[in-house]
C-alpha cells in the first residue's frame, strides 16, 4: 500500500513529545522538509525548550493537525481518541502496555479514524516476526521456545511490546496452542510443554534488545534483535505517519506499512 502523502508540509503533533523518544523525533522532523511539528503535549511541558508549543493537554491544542504520533504512556488513550475522533487526525500510536480492553478500544474508534499502532517501529523486528513465525512451524515439536527481552532503566512496562508481539506472531504460527509464562520465580515444578516463557532484563540505558531461544536437545538456535538507537524508532515513526496520511479509517501496523 502506498502513501498518499505527495507535495505538502505534514502537520504533526507529538504525544509525548518532552519523552525520549519524543525528543528524537523533534529533531529528526525538524531536518525533514514536508514535515513540520506543528505543537508538542505533554504532562511535563516545560522539562524541553522546543521550538513549537508545547501543551500540558491534548484539549488545549488550537493548531491544525493532519497526524499525531504517540510515544507516552497508555493511560493516555482515552484523551488521544477523543482528539482523533474530534479533529478527524490519523494517530499513530506507539506506546506500548496496553491491556486487552484498551487495545479494543482502539480498534473501536478505528471504524472511524485511521489508527496506527505497534509495538517496535523498527524494520528489523518487523522481519524477524515473520522469522520467528517459520522458525517455530518448523522446531517447535523438538525446541522449547522462551524470549528474552532487555531495556534501561528507565521503562515502566514488562514485559515490552515488543517481546509480546513476537510471542503472539510464534503462538499464531501453532495455532494459539502456547501458555505465556512471565517469569519462573518461585515456581517448583519443571516446564511445560506447551509453555513460552516471557522474561525480562532492565538496566542502564540498553536501548531494547530481544532474543528468541529455541532450546532443543544438545543445540540451540538464537534469533536476536538489538536495537543501536533510538533513531531507529523515529525513523519507523516517521515512515508510519507518511504511510497514514489521509488513510481510509482502520487499523493499520508496520507490516501494512512494509508491504
Ligand atoms: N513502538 C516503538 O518502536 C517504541 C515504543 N516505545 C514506547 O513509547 C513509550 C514512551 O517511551 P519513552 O519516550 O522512552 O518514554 P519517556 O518516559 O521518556 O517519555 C514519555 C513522555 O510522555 C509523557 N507523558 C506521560 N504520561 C502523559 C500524559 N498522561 N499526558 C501527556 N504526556 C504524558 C511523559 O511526561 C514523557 O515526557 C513507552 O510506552 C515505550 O515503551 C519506545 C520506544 C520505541
Ligand atoms: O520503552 C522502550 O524503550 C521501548 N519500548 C518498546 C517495547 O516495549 O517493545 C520498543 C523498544 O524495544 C523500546
Amino acid at each position: 500500500m502506498e502513501s498518499s502523502f505527495r507535495g505538502e508540509v505534514m502537520k504533526v503533533l507529538l504525544h509525548g513529545c518532552n519523552g525520549k523518544m519524543g525528543q528524537v523525533l523533534t529533531k529528526i522532523i525538524s531536518e525533514i522538509k514536508d514535515m513540520t511539528v506543528v505543537c508538542g503535549v505533554d504532562k511535563e511541558p516545560l522539562r524541553f525548550k522546543n521550538e513549537y508549543p508545547v501543551y500540558p493537554s491534548l484539549l488545549e491544542v488550537k493548531e491544525d493537525v493532519d497526524v499525531v504520533i504517540d510515544f507516552s504512556n497508555h493511560v493516555c488513550l482515552n484523551s488521544l481518541l477523543d482528539f482523533g475522533l474530534n479533529k478527524k487526525a490519523a494517530l499513530v500510536i506507539c506506546t506500548t502496555g496496553f491491556s486487552q480492553e484498551e487495545k479494543q478500544q482502539m480498534k473501536d474508534a478505528s471504524r472511524s479514524i485511521p489508527i496506527f499502532h505497534s509495538a517496535n517501529m523498527s524494520v528489523g523486528i518487523n522481519l524477524l516476526m515473520a522469522l520467528v513465525k517459520e522458525a517455530a512451524k518448523k522446531l517447535y515439536q523438538d525446541f522449547d521456545i522462551e524470549i528474552i527481552e532487555k531495556h534501561h532503566n528507565q521503562k515502566l512496562d514488562s514485559p515490552s511490546g515488543t517481546a509480546l508481539m513476537l510471542a503472539d506472531a510464534i503462538n499464531e504460527g501453532l495455532n494459539n496452542e502456547l501458555e505465556y509464562i512471565y517469569g519462573r520465580h518461585s515456581k517448583t515444578q519443571k516446564r511445560e510443554k506447551r509453555e513460552l516463557g516471557l522474561h525480562a532484563i532492565r538496566g542502564g540505558s540498553i536501548v531494547g534488545e530481544h532474543q528468541v531461544i529455541f532450546a532443543g536437545a544438545g543445540e540451540v538456535i538464537e534469533l536476536n534483535h538489538n536495537a543501536l538507537s533510538r533513531d531507529v524508532f523515529a525513523y519507523g515513526a516517521v515512515r508510519a505517519a507518511r504511510f497514514m496520511y489521509g488513510k481510509e479509517p482502520g487499523m493499520y501496523n508496520m507490516q501494512d506499512v512494509l508491504k
